[in-house]
C-alpha cells in the first residue's frame, strides 16, 4: 500500500545556528533548544565569547493539525521511543488558571474572552518552546506560531475578536519573535478533511468543544492550508513534512513508523 507523503521545504524564519551578533542576537540564541547559560539580567556578566557560544542541544519538531486531526494520539505514538521527548499542548493549564476556564469562556463569548484565552495560549506556548530539554529529539503539540497564524487569524478574520485585540496580540506576537529565537526543525502536518475532525471531536466528546460546529473546522483547516500548503498567508518556520491523517488508527500508526526516520532526521533538512 503506497502511502502519500509530501515533503516541502522551507527558508527558515529564524537562524537555527546563532553566533555572536550582541545582546539582541545572544537573547535570541540562548531560548528553545539551545543549552541555556546565565543571562545579564541574571548574571550582570558579559559572557566571554569563546565557551559561551550556544550549542544547539535538540531537533525540535511541531506537529500541527487540526482540532481532533489526531496529534495527541500522534506524539502518544513516538512518546515510545527513548530519544524523543514529547510536549503536549498545555490543555490543563488552558481549563484551569486559578480556577477560571479561559477556554470554556472563549467557546461560550469569543468576543469577550477570545484575547484572554489567545493571551494566556501565547504565553505557555512559548514557556513550552522554552522549557529545558530532556531528550535529543522533542515533539511538541502545535506552536506559538500556529497560535497565532490559525486560532488568533480566525477569531479576527470571523469577527470574533475586536480589532484592538488583535492588535496588541499581534504586537506582544511580533515582539517574541523578533526577540527570542524559537528554533523549529520540522512541522509535521497532520491534513485531515475537516470532517474527520468533526467526527473525531465528537467521539471525544471534550464538555467544552461540545460547541463546536463543522464550519468552525473548515476554517481552521483554511487556515492551516493557507499557513502550510498554499504558503500564502505567513512565514512557515521550517520544512513540512505533510502526513494525510484522514485514515483509520492502524493505517496512521503504519505511516507514522513510515515517517520516523525523516522525522527524526528533522536536523539534516
Ligand atoms: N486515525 C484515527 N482514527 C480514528 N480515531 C482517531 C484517530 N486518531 C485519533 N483518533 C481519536 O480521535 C480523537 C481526537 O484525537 P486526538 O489525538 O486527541 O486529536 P488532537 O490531539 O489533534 O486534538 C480521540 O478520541 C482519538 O482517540
Ligand atoms: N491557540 C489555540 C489553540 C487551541 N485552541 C483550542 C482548540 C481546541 O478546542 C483546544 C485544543 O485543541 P486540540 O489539541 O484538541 O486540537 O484548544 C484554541 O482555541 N486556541
Amino acid at each position: 500500500m503506497s502511502v502519500c507523503v509530501t515533503l516541502v521545504s522551507a527558508r527558515r524564519a529564524v537562524a537555527p545556528a546563532c553566533l555572536w551578533t550582541g545582546w539582541s542576537g545572544w537573547r535570541k540564541a540562548c531560548a528553545g533548544g539551545f543549552r541555556l547559560v546565565p543571562s545579564r539580567a541574571r548574571s550582570g556578566t558579559r559572557p566571554r565569547a569563546a565557551g559561551h557560544l550556544p550549542v544547539r542541544c535538540c531537533v525540535q519538531i511541531c506537529v500541527e493539525g487540526n482540532i481532533a486531526s489526531g496529534k495527541t494520539t500522534c506524539l502518544e505514538y513516538f512518546s515510545k521511543t527513548s530519544s524523543i521527548e514529547v510536549l503536549t499542548e498545555p490543555i490543563s493549564k488552558w481549563r484551569d488558571v486559578r480556577g477560571h476556564n479561559p477556554l470554556a469562556l472563549m467557546y461560550q463569548d469569543p468576543l469577550r474572552w477570545g484575547i484572554t484565552l489567545q493571551t494566556y495560549v501565547q504565553l505557555t506556548m512559548l514557556d513550552r518552546h522554552l522549557s529545558a530539554v530532556a531528550a535529543p529529539v522533542r515533539m511538541m503539540e502545535r506552536s506559538i506560531f500556529s497560535a497565532k497564524y490559525i486560532f488568533v487569524e480566525n477569531l479576527f478574520r470571523s469577527g470574533k475578536m475586536p480589532e484592538v485585540d488583535y492588535a496588541v496580540l499581534s504586537e506582544w506576537f511580533d515582539w517574541i519573535t523578533a526577540n527570542i529565537c524559537i528554533p523549529v526543525d520540522l512541522i509535521v502536518y497532520l491534513q485531515t478533511s475537516p470532517q474527520t475532525c468533526h467526527e473525531r471531536l465528537k467521539q471525544r466528546c471534550r464538555e467544552e468543544e461540545k460547541v463546536i460546529p463543522l464550519e468552525y473546522l473548515e476554517s481552521i483547516h483554511q487556515l492551516y492550508e493557507e499557513w502550510l500548503i498554499r504558503r500564502t498567508s505567513w512565514p512557515v518556520p521550517a520544512p513540512v513534512l505533510v502526513i494525510p491523517a484522514d485514515h483509520n488508527l492502524q493505517r496512521m500508526l503504519h505511516q507514522y513508523e513510515e515517517n520516523r526516520a525523516k522525522i527524526l532526521a528533522a536536523s539534516c533538512l
